[in-house]
């Protein structure tokens, strides 16, 4: 059953050979999606105080204090003025400074630009504490949110990741990890401008209440169009999710140690620029024209707010004319409505671009809403120790999501507690998927699979997984030491060198171990400082070996064995069979001469088993697999 990601309805593909054809042309979100969006802030507010509620408290008391400081701060500038000019009214003014400092007349003055100066220096020192708290905050909230997105990440189905929109949802959601703590910034920023505002507008109520509402009527168009303009944007970004991806992809394959080989064998380089450069440049012609747009109708907006000022400006001086108001409430009228204006501008755009983020933040939490449908039942039943009867396939069907055919179909058969059972069948005849089905990587969409008479969906999965050890042909080459390498088949046995020597000894990885410059400390890989390269069938060795560090009841290799060469390939699985003995082991190879070593075969075509039997029973009847053999065995005379 295909899954549906949020993508808000679009389509998301974006494979590597195709060439962008669709325009980024960036559709509005709608008021009510914007409006919508803004329920996230709760979570993301919560999300925060969780992370360190200490920090969030003292950036918040910091940010109110600092709110009252500009409007103290005018006021003093206002009884500074209106002293000022007291003083110059003084009949027989004293002609020195000492006369003047003598006689005490300057006392207040003085007294008051004192004050002015500490406000200064205060708000100073405020400002500085808010941005260091901020800045520790913003960090603890990135690494709290990138490890809630990694654990949560780890819960999801193999089928979420093999989806190109969940991928798509996935990169969305991991750059909202970093990003987001701009918008604390903001909303705390927002809670003390509301204060300062508060503060303005209780003075301009004493004087002239109606500028405050001529200032909000000439702020409103700017609102309007950031509001537009901030729904653009984020549009233009979420349909553009998969050419970011791709772009990133593109730029990682034309650069890294992964890819560099196969880059200059077949002169890459050229194609890759090429194709970095056309995306790159729909990017660019995107964002340019988001911009220009921006900026002409933000400066049309602007000059509106402007005009409004200086109306209410030439409406101060006027009264101040008429012996209303003083020089001094003239100074301090005039410098609150400027600063009301910039601040009120601020607020304004700031509550657009705050509905904005919470559009980004629905990124983040969608994701947090992802639910795997893979999961262990309520009260799951205790793993068999030991597996007495063995796995039963009964009648099993299953289609990759999205697949118009079945991977496998009408698939039965028995794997015997503590047999050996090799999987052979051509590319594609599904042996992998099997393998997926057994280990509930995927549960069947037709039919069961039985553990012992039950279920598998009826055991506990961590159980399950634990208890097999299952090593894909597409196992991962971890750029770690080689100890850590083997390791990771139980990591919770990290330190247990014995176990990680022994498993090393029974893959034959402890050869290759013991060729490396600093033994199991060895880091391996190419990716980090000392990193030592190994060759492909080194790597299967390693790879082998973990499934060995799990001592676990059920071993599965599925094909890690391609690069090893034949001798040893023969040595693996000849020990592999005398180690899985008292176990149940599944081994698929293409190479007859291992898989002869099975207790039995089943031969897959087609997602069905054509053909079981013992080596000698199944050469001994004319079919797929004594036709493959001889195929094979020919090659060699
Ligand atoms: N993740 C996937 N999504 C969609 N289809 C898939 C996926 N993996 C495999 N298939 C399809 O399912 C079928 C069975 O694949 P499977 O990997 O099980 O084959 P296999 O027998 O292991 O082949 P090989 O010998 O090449 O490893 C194939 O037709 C393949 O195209």
């Amino acid at each position: 059953m295909p899954r549906q990601y949020s993508d808000g309805g679009r389509n998301a593909s974006g494979s590597f050979g195709r060439t962008p054809q669709r325009p980024f042309t960036a559709t509005s979100k709608s008021l009510k999606e914007r409006v919508g969006a803004l329920k996230n802030l709760r979570p993301f507010i919560v999300m925060v105080w969780r992370t360190s509620p200490q920090l969030t408290a003292a950036s918040l008391v910091l940010r109110l204090l600092r709110a009252l400081l500009p409007v103290i701060t005018l006021f003093v500038g206002k009884l500074i003025v209106d002293q000022v000019v007291l003083l110059v009214q003084t009949p027989h003014k004293p002609e020195t400074l000492r006369q003047w400092l003598d006689g005490g007349l300057l006392d207040w003055l003085g007294l008051l630009l004192i004050a002015e100066f500490a406000l200064a220096v205060l708000a100073d020192i405020l400002g500085r504490i808010v941005s260091l708290v901020d800045s520790l905050l913003s960090e603890r909230v990135t690494n709290s949110s990138s490890v809630r997105l990694m654990e949560h990440a780890a819960t999801l189905d193999l089928e979420d990741f093999e989806d190109s929109e969940f991928q798509d949802q996935l990169e969305r959601a991991r750059r909202q990890t970093s990003g987001r703590m701009t918008l604390m910034g903001q909303l705390l920023g927002q809670a003390q401008d509301i204060v300062t505002v508060a503060s303005f507008v209780a003075g301009f109520i004493f004087y002239a209440p109606w500028l405050i509402a001529l200032l909000l009527l000439a702020l409103i168009p700017a609102f309007v169009g950031e509001a537009h303009f901030n729904a653009q944007s984020y549009s233009l970004d979420f349909v553009r999710t998969p050419e970011r991806r791709e772009l990133d992809y593109v730029r990682q394959t034309a650069a890294s140690v992964e890819t560099a080989k196969e880059v200059k064998i077949f002169g890459l380089n050229g194609f890759l620029i090429d194709r970095y450069v056309r995306l790159a440049t729909d990017f660019y012609a995107a964002n340019r024209r988001l911009a220009i747009r921006r900026a002409g109708w933000g400066g049309m907006f602007t000059a509106i707010g402007t005009v409004g000022y200086y109306l209410a400006y030439a409406y101060i001086a006027w009264r101040t004319l008429a012996g209303e108001f003083s020089i001094g409430d003239l100074t301090f009228l005039a410098g609150s409505f400027r600063r009301l204006r910039t601040l009120f501008e601020g607020l304004l755009t700031s509550f657009s671009t705050t509905a904005s983020q919470a559009l980004y933040l629905n990124d983040l939490f969608s994701f947090f809403e992802v639910r795997p449908e893979i999961l262990s039942p309520d009260n799951p039943r205790p793993f068999p120790q030991p597996i007495r009867r063995g796995f039963v396939f009964e009648d099993v069907g299953f289609s990759y999501p999205d697949a118009d055919r079945w991977a496998v179909r009408h698939l039965s058969f028995t794997l015997h507690a503590g047999e050996v059972l090799a999987l052979v069948g051509e590319n594609g005849a599904g042996k992998t998927t099997l393998v997926k089905l057994l280990t509930r990587l995927y549960d069947p969409d037709e039919g069961r699979i039985l553990l012992d008479g039950h279920d598998l969906r009826e055991y506990d999965l961590n159980a399950l997984r634990g208890n097999m050890g299952v090593i894909f042909q597409d196992f991962v080459r971890y750029n770690l030491s080689a100890g850590d390498n083997i390791a990771v088949g139980k990591i919770a046995a990290r330190s247990d060198h014995a176990r990680i020597e022994r498993a090393a000894r029974r893959s034959q990885a402890d050869e290759v171990i013991s060729r490396l410059p600093t033994g199991y400390q060895q880091m391996i890989g190419k990716r980090f400082k000392n990193g030592v390269e190994l060759s492909g069938g080194e790597w299967q060795k390693i790879a082998i070996a973990r499934a060995y560090m799990r001592e676990a009841a059920v071993l599965i290799l599925d094909e890690p064995t391609a690069a090893l060469d034949a001798r040893s390939e023969f040595e693996v699985f000849k020990r592999f069979k005398e180690l899985s003995d008292g176990k149940t082991a599944v081994l698929i190879s293409h190479r007859f001469s291992s898989v002869r070593m099975a207790d039995r075969i089943l031969v897959l075509a087609d997602g069905m088993v054509e053909a079981a039997g013992t080596h000698d029973q199944l050469m001994a009847q004319p079919g797929r697999y004594s036709e493959l053999f001889e195929l094979q065995a020919a090659g060699y005379r």
